[in-house]
Formats: C-alpha cells, sequence, structure tokens
C-alpha cells in the first residue's frame, strides 16, 4: 500500500522536494538524498578501521538512539518496529560492548520495540535511566530507586523529572481536550515528556492553531517548555537534564567518569535531542558521535551514516570485530 504523508512545511514546498522527503513504500517517510555530508562528516563505515584503531587498550562502549537510527521514521508512531536483523546486531554488539539505547520515548516503549535484555535502556530523553548499580553518588538519591529483571539482574533506575509527573498527567488530558477537534493529531505519552505529532496535520492553519494551543497551554505550566523533532512537538519538564546528561551518567555507573581516558563512546542517532550527547563527546576529546542523516546538517558530530541500514552495517561490522578480537563484555 503507498501511503502519501504529505502535510504541514512540506505542503507549502515544492513537489521535487517533497517527494524526496516523502515517498511511501512500506510507509517509511524519510527517503534518501543524493548529497550527503562529504569531507565534513565523513560516513562512519570508511572510517571504521580507523575508529577501531584508536580504540586500542580502551573500553569500547555504545550509545544508540532508536527512532530514525534502529527503525526507519514511519507515518504512525506506534508502527515504528525494527528489524529482526537490526535486533541481532544489537544483541551482538551487547555481547562484547556495554550498550544503552537512549530515546525520546517511553522507556517502556523502547523496551517493547528492541525487546532485549542484555542492553541498558535510557527512556523520555534521558528522564528515565536504566543502568547498571554501580554507587553514584554524585547524583540525588531521591531519584534514583533499585530494581531487578525477569533474570534476577539488579539494576538502578534515575528519574530526575520524578516530581513533574502529575503535571505531565495533567498536561496530558489537557492537550487531548485542546485538539481533539484538530484531525490528524497524535498525542503520545512518553511518561516525563509528551509528543504532539503533526505528522497527519494537513492543513497549514490547523498546523498554526495546534502550535497556539501548545503555546498557550504552557502559559500555566512555566515549569515546562516545548522543543521540536520531526512533524513533532515536545513538551518537556525545563530541568537541566537531557540525552547528553543521560550518557554522562551511564559512562559514570559503567565506571567511566570525566577523567577516564579508557573509554572509547560511540554515539549514533538522528535528531536534534542527540545532539546533547554528541556535545558531550566532543566536550570530553573522547569517542564518536555518529550522525544518522542522509542530507549535510549542521552537527556536533565527527561521522556520519546515510539511514538506518548504514547503522545496521556499521553495526554488524562491531560486532563481528568484537567477536573476532574476543571482547568480551566481562573483560
Ligand atoms: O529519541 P528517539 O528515539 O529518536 O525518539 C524521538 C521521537 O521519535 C518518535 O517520533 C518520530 O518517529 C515516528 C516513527 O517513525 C514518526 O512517526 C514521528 O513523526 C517522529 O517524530 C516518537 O514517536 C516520539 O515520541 C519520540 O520523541
Amino acid at each position: 500500500m503507498v501511503i502519501f504523508c504529505l502535510i504541514g512545511e512540506e505542503k507549502m514546498k515544492s513537489i521535487e522536494r517533497a517527494k524526496s522527503i516523502c515517498f511511501a513504500g512500506n510507509n517509511v517517510v524519510e527517503s534518501f538524498d543524493a548529497s550527503r555530508s562529504g569531507a565534513e562528516h565523513p560516513s562512519a563505515i570508511s572510517s571504521f578501521q580507523r575508529m577501531i584503531n584508536a580504540s586500542k587498550g580502551k573500553q569500547i562502549a555504545v550509545f544508540l538512539d532508536y527512532d530514525g537510527t534502529l527503525s526507519p521514521i514511519v507515518c504512525d508512531p506506534d508502527r515504528a518496529f525494527m528489524s529482526d536483523q537490526m535486533r541481532a546486531a544489537v544483541r551482538d554488539v551487547s555481547k562484547h560492548f556495554p550498550t544503552a539505547i537512549i530515546s525520546g520515548r517511553s522507556r517502556e516503549k523502547v523496551y517493547s520495540f528492541v525487546k532485549l535484555n542484555e542492553v541498558y535502556y535510557s527512556g523520555s530523553h534521558g528522564m528515565d535511566t536504566m543502568g547498571p548499580t554501580q554507587e553514584n553518588k554524585s547524583y540525588d538519591d531521591k531519584y534514583h530507586y533499585k530494581t531487578i529483571d525477569e533474570e534476577g539482574n539488579e539494576f538502578i533506575v534515575f528519574q530526575p523529572a520524578k516530581d513533574f509527573l502529575p503535571a505531565i498527567q495533567k498536561m496530558l488530558s489537557e492537550m487531548r481536550e485542546r485538539t481533539e477537534d484538530i484531525p490528524g493529531v497524535v498525542i503520545e505519552d512518553n511518561r516525563f515528556c509528551l509528543s504532539v505529532h503533526y505528522r497527519h496535520v494537513k492543513d497549514e492553519e490547523d498546523y498554526e492553531r495546534l502550535e497556539e494551543e501548545v503555546e498557550a497551554m504552557l502559559v500555566s505550566y512555566p515549569e515546562f517548555h516545548m522543543t521540536r523533532g520531526k512533524k513533532v512537538l515536545e513538551i518537556r519538564p525545563s530541568i537541566e537534564w537531557n540525552k547528553g546528561h543521560a550518557l554522562e551518567y551511564l559512562l559514570d555507573n559503567l565506571g567511566f567518569n570525566d577523567n577516564s581516558k579508557n573509554i572509547l563512546p560511540i554515539y549514533i542517532g538522528d535528531d536534534r535531542t542527540d545532539e546533547d550527547a554528541f556535545k558531550v563527546l566532543r566536550e570530553r576529546g573522547e569517542g564518536y558521535p555518529i550522525l544518522v542523516s542522509s542530507k549535510p546538517r549542521d552537527t556536533m558530530a565527527f561521522h556520519s551514516l546515510h539511514d538506518p541500514s548504514e547503522v545496521l552495517s556499521f553495526l554488524i561490522r562491531l560486532g563481528r570485530w568484537g567477536f573476532d578480537n574476543h571482547h568480551h563484555i566481562q573483560d
């Protein structure tokens, strides 16, 4: 079935450009573009060997975004499934290197897509992180708790936006009421933040009204703010915590603090929110921030991958290298 998602800002632009953004086979809505970021952001696949050489004597750790990285961008957020091949590749990588998925989705939702017990999960743009249990004195105990999975493994959960949960639930009902007469709006409860999707909002006027409704609601919730993603407005608590903080938190819990030079983190992501994590790696002066994008873009990443199928090739290669070099997670 061919489904076109030609809406909002695309509607205003030329048909030619729209075709490249919104082709529809298999419901996939982000497609290839001939141009790519070239010399500025070399391909992580062609630079693979160089990256691996730099990892000598260091522990590689892998951090992955979900939507647009492990799964293609599709029209229906509830159907952003990951392929079995991708799941196998992530599983193989996680056998050799600590691996975490850091997503804007709720932690439970991203786990329901990925279904791997071997990886750590951080949901709600890093505001809900389940990591290894090393005592971490630098973070507030009030927002930590310990938990055990079905296999008896102990984890620590850190939820720095916990105090905002009642307000988020109120906003969820209010937003649903405010937008019930705007065709095409989908509101996703991401637990510590909300996603207001407008991919299916066809009229420019409806889109403008939607933005006004979000802004009007936020007047009564000054402790929240709105950010923008791919055809989505996101409502988030205004705390100083993002995917970059979640990455640092996980590195700390894995035993690699700011000063550690024994770690080589790889972070792969496609969205604006991933830039916070790219920035952390740049500032630490170690590791590889990799942008997933078919077009050149302003980014803090050093390398790029074209799309999730290139992410798959990269992960397969990394998993094989880990196997061939006898890297075991307990080493
Ligand atoms: O941090 P991520 O894992 O990349 O999550 C970011 C948002 O991703 C999802 O929305 C995006 O993907 C959908 C499915 O492909 C697409 O329909 C939507 O237009 C995109 O914005 C997710 O639904 C959001 O909740 C996440 O915040």
